[in-house]
């Protein structure tokens, strides 16, 4: 792109000058017919023509690097923004201002890279022109050159105040803009179509994109008036400017002091001198909005990330189980705790069901164990090593754990089992056992393709599952992990019925023998069946036990227990 772009503002000033070559062998060539300028007149023609065959390949490599560099760049600013994500922790994507430059940094990825490349090579390739352009012209006279660059100056100034003005208009839209974003998505994504088309929120949703759309269009067009009437005065004293010289060009030819071959070289380089001003001011103006861009990509590109200090893969403690020390909470942001003063202890083989009212702590305990957020005072040990501790890996390998808002994911159905071990993902033997451990496999036999069914709208003769045997699958997913010791069910049994539930934590149960289950259930039939129950109230245990000992105590478990029972009497 460098050499290519070094010839492409090399060749117009060449081409130029062997266009007076012509012109003053044609006129040497009329005046002395016998002599060879019939033969210098064709030469300069052929070379011209060469010049011209090279610039027009000049330009057709350009464009075509410019078109392979955009396929490779977009691919690797969305490798480096994912890189990012990834190493993220899940408190970093709660927070607005980084998920904000996040969703800002993707969204432009496919384009705004390869226009940085272009705007940059374009300001080089006027530059390099101007230099040239000034080289031959000057030897006409240094006014000419003088008054090219002093005509393009208001508008280069205009240019960048306008530039200047569009980068803090684009600073100020783009809240606004993410609003309409979120709009649109509600208004146009699958997920959303029931309760938009239900609830009527059509034109709610249009309304409030008009809105947001008529205040930004308001700023963007006083903006765009505003540059294109400067950019019109501003480009008549350029006009004048041309004639002036135009005129001072001619007087020069009239008189003899120059060739009417270099009347129209000088002339043609002019023109092409305001047009090179023209494409690098244009240039200056979309690197402006670029800066915006790299300064978002950057600024979320420098977000710190915590470096996991652990690297052990086994406690001091082995068979120690799980201990939560004084263990309190607050989310980042957070005012209050949502967590308070936990200890508990769960022993390998044990079963330990978690209740409480809606919102209580049950899920935030969950993602403190599987380490999705870090207490903010105590410690969390599993066989006597603090969690921080434990490497990645090792941790990943101990714990299998399914949230209430597990992924439906559009892929296959041996696939969505496949993803709760990445290790085995392909696996079609493991997807078939760790589905009848997870009670799915009847269901999914009975698809017309079986463990290879499309799920999904996202593709093509994609299968819509019920609420229930979504929940099958991704018990089956919890199960891929054979090698997990600890496994977690955070409600994903709520949208089966009761008898289901009961049986398959039962199966649960039986297969999780030696390991540690927790169960997070709102239904007291199959919290019953726990080893040992807690009982969470605004983020603290109020009660310990197993079933028969809450029902004695006659406490809170017990008063919940009954008046779920008297609904089914
Ligand atoms: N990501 C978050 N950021 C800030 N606060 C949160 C976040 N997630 C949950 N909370 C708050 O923490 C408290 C406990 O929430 P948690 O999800 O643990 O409740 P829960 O007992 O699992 O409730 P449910 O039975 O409804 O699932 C709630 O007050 C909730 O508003």
């Amino acid at each position: 792109m460098c050499i290519l772009t070094l010839a492409a503002g090399v060749l117009p000033a060449a081409i130029a000058y062997v266009g007076a070559k012509i012109v003053d062998a044609v006129l040497a060539a009329i005046s002395q017919p016998d002599s060879t300028a019939h033969g210098t007149a064709f030469g300069w023609v052929v070379v011209e023509g060469l010049l011209v065959a090279c610039m027009a390949a000049t330009q057709r490599a350009v464009t075509l690097l410019q078109h392979l560099l955009r396929g490779q760049l977009s691919q690797h600013v969305f490798e480096m923004i994912a890189k990012k994500a990834l190493a993220m922790e899940l408190a970093q994507f709660e927070d607005a201002d980084i998920y904000d430059k996040l969703v800002r940094a993707r969204q432009e990825a496919p384009t705004r890279p390869i226009s940085i490349i272009r705007h940059i090579f374009a300001l080089i390739q006027s530059v390099v022109s101007l230099c040239t352009f000034g080289a031959i012209l000057v030897s006409f006279s240094p006014w000419t050159v003088a008054t090219l660059l002093l005509c393009g100056l208001p508008a280069f100034l205009a240019e960048s105040k306008f530039s200047g003005d569009a980068f803090l208009l684009h600073r100020w839209r783009s809240p606004e803009g993410r609003k309409q974003l979120y709009l649109e998505n509600v208004a146009l994504d699958d997920d959303h179509v029931k309760e938009v088309k239900l609830f009527g929120l059509g034109p709610l949703l249009l309304k409030r994109h008009r809105d947001i759309y008529s205040n930004l269009y308001a700023a963007d067009k006083k903006l765009l008036v505003g540059r294109n009437t400067w950019g019109f005065f501003l480009g008549l004293i350029g006009t004048a400017a041309l004639y002036s010289v135009y005129a001072s060009i001619v007087m020069a030819a009239i008189a003899a002091q120059i060739t009417l071959g270099q009347m129209t070289m000088y002339l043609m380089l002019f023109r092409q001198g305001q047009s090179a001003i023209s494409a690098g001011l244009a240039a200056v103006g979309g690197m402006y909005e670029d800066n915006l861009y790299l300064s978002i990509l950057f600024d979320y590109l420098r977000t710190p990330v915590k470096q996991r200090s652990g690297a052990d893969s086994v406690g001091p403690m082995q068979d120690d189980g799980i201990r939560f020390e004084k263990v309190s909470f607050r989310y980042p942001g957070s005012e209050e705790f949502a967590l308070v003063d936990i200890d508990l202890r769960i022993k390998p083989g044990e079963s330990l069901a978690i209740v409480g009212t809606n919102g209580s702590g049950k899920s935030t305990l969950i993602k403190l164990l599987t380490r999705l957020y870090e207490p903010t005072s105590g410690r969390i040990l599993l066989d006597g090593l603090d969690l921080q501790e434990w490497s990645e890996s090792a941790l990943r390998d101990r714990v299998g754990v399914i949230f209430q808002d597990f992924v439906h994911y559009n892929w296959l159905v041996g696939e969505n089992i496949g993803v709760g071990d990445a290790d085995y993902f392909e696996d079609e033997s493991r997807w078939r056992e760790a589905a009848v451990k997870g009670m799915a496999a009847p269901f999914i036999t009975s698809l017309p393709s079986g463990y290879r069914t499309q799920l999904g709208k996202w593709f093509r003769s994609g299968r819509q599952l019920s609420g229930g045997q979504w929940q099958a699958i991704a018990l089956a997913r919890a199960f891929m992990r054979t090698r997990a010791d600890i496994l977690v069910l955070d409600e994903p049994t709520s949208a089966m019925d009761a008898s289901v539930e009961a049986d398959v934590f039962e199966s649960f149960r039986e297969r999780s023998l030696g390991k540690i289950a927790i169960l997070i259930s709102h239904r007291f039939s199959t919290v019953r069946m726990a080893d040992r129950i807690i009982v969470v109230e605004g983020g603290r245990i109020v009660e310990r036990g197993n079933h028969d000992e809450l029902m004695r105590a006659g406490e809170r478990y017990a008063r919940l227990f009954s008046i779920q029972a008297s609904g089914y009497r």
